[in-house]
């Protein structure tokens, strides 16, 4: 596998004709290897950016890379390298999910008709659907629908896997089936690109993130880079509001916010003990004293202005 980013996307915007500007001058590097969450409020340009990676709107300006090469100028040749589900594909509910891949293997003409069956076997397998193989699609939950769709994403061999929303309207149980097999084909070494309005997603299976608002791509990094941003704070409950805040002032600590009972601030490389002894000292009632650090949720929210739906 090269070292270029599966996805580069330089200056990607799209107007669409009504003026409105759904996608704004973004610049995506997606690395080799990561599931990489695409992170954004329900309308802030996430299926939009994805329509415009696969070929299926035009840019109104900027370019995109795929797997090294130029779309939609290479499709033919990238395309059957990459997986894709966009919109949840539609399926013949009396047909059996076997029956079903092998429509749409059929319908693509890149795929070899004499290893049709084997392939969607090993992609029913691979989505943990063996079982239902035979099963009418009608009689799938929603979860096993999904992981089908999946699996007609998966009936070549992919580098690279594109999917919008794939939990979306899927309960606690399809939700947790879902999230494990994207895990699964991380592990295999497929790089996958997932966009959600769900920061739990983000939490529990990307590698990296980037968070999109308003059309805007406001940050995009690693996981571990996030975290690690997330500097403690600390909290001093107290009905000393005063007394505490020119305490900790005095003794260094920055960024102090003042709220109801509580004061926090960033006590930067303070030694938190000092701290507690200088305001017994300075006669400061302690009802509580802590360092607390900011959740991921909080970050995101700092970084957008807007609440995420943080729902499993
Ligand atoms: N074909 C279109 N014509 C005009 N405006 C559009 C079109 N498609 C999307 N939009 C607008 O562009 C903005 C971004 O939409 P988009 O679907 O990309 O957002 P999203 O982040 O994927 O949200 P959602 O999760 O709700 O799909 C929205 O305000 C939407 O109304």
């Amino acid at each position: 596998m090269s070292d270029t980013a599966p996805v580069i996307t330089r200056g990607l915007t799209k107007r669409f004709r009504s003026g409105q500007v759904a996608v704004d001058s973004v610049d995506l590097e997606v690395p080799t290897g990561s599931v990489f969450g695409f992170l954004g409020p329900n309308g802030s340009g996430k299926t939009t950016t994805i329509r415009m990676l696969l070929g299926l709107i035009a840019p109104t300006s900027g370019s995109v890379e795929l797997l090294g090469q130029p779309m939609p100028k290479a499709q033919l040749a990238v395309l059957p390298r990459v997986g894709a589900m966009v919109e949840g594909p539609a399926f013949y509910p009396f047909w059996s999910g076997q029956a079903n891949l092998m429509r749409f293997d059929a319908a693509d003409r890149t795929s070899d008709p004499r290893t049709r069956k084997a392939r969607a076997g090993e992609a029913l397998e691979r989505v943990g659907l063996s079982a239902a193989a035979g099963k009418k699609v009608r009689a799938y939950s929603l979860g096993m629908k999904q992981r089908l769709g999946i699996a007609v994403a998966l009936m070549q061999r992919r580098d690279l896997l594109v999917l919008d929303e794939p939990t979306n309207g899927l309960d606690p149980q399809g939700t947790r089936e879902v999230r494990g097999l994207i895990r699964e084909l991380a592990a295999d070494g497929i790089t996958v690109f997932t966009s959600t309005h769900l920061l739990a997603e983000v939490e529990q299976v990307c590698t990296h993130a980037a968070v999109m608002s308003r059309g805007k791509l406001l940050r995009q990094s690693s996981m571990v880079e996030l975290r690690s941003e997330l500097r403690p704070r600390l909290v001093v409950r107290t009905p000393d509001l005063g007394a505490a805040a020119e305490t900790l002032t005095g003794l260094g600590v920055t960024d102090l916010r003042r709220q109801e009972e509580t004061v926090d601030g960033d006590p930067g490389e303070l030694p938190i003990d000092k701290l507690a002894a200088a305001l017994v000292a300075a006669d400061v009632r302690i009802h509580g004293f802590g360092l607390e650090r900011p959740s991921l949720e909080d970050a995101f929210v700092a970084l957008t202005g807007e609440g995420f739906d943080v729902a499993e």
